[in-house]
């Protein structure tokens, strides 16, 4: 297992942090906000910390549901998925994660883009 992101990222503390910063920046961000209503943001954190944790070669198991079961019906544009991956950036900004290493957790959030795009 190749855990090089997952440390870069800061472990899962750092994970954690970073997800829960991109939670708040999503919902100050009047583009995606409404997608956000009614949401359980607890369990929203803990899905999506384990995943990033998983995807960065950390020692977690993602327990969530499929990205096309989760977003069906929210009617997820493209405009929305690069406000999302800007809240994303700024985030990892403010958790000092160096330029190199954000992109290529991007890179692996992008392969997501048809299972969470247009359902
Ligand atoms: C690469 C991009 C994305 C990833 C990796 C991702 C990941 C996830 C994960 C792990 C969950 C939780 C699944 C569960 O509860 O079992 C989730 C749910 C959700 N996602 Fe995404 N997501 C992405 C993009 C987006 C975008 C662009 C939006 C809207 C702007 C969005 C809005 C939501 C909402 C509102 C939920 C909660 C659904 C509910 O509980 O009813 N996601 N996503």
């Amino acid at each position: 297992r190749d855990d090089h992101l997952y440390n870069e990222l800061g472990g899962t503390a750092g994970i954690e942090q970073i997800v829960e910063d991109l939670l708040f920046n999503s919902i100050d961000d009047r583009r995606i906000r409404h997608h956000f209503e009614g949401v359980d943001m607890v369990r929203l954190h803990e899905k999506l910390s384990e995943q990033i944790c998983e995807l960065a070669g950390g020692p977690c198991v993602y327990t969530g549901d499929d990205m096309v079961k989760s977003h069906t019906g929210m009617g997820v544009t493209r405009g929305d998925f690069n406000a999302l991956v800007e809240a994303l950036q700024l985030a990892m900004d403010d958790n000092e994660v160096s330029v190199p290493a954000q992109n290529r957790l991007l890179a692996r959030l992008a392969s997501m883009y048809d299972e969470i795009v247009g359902l």
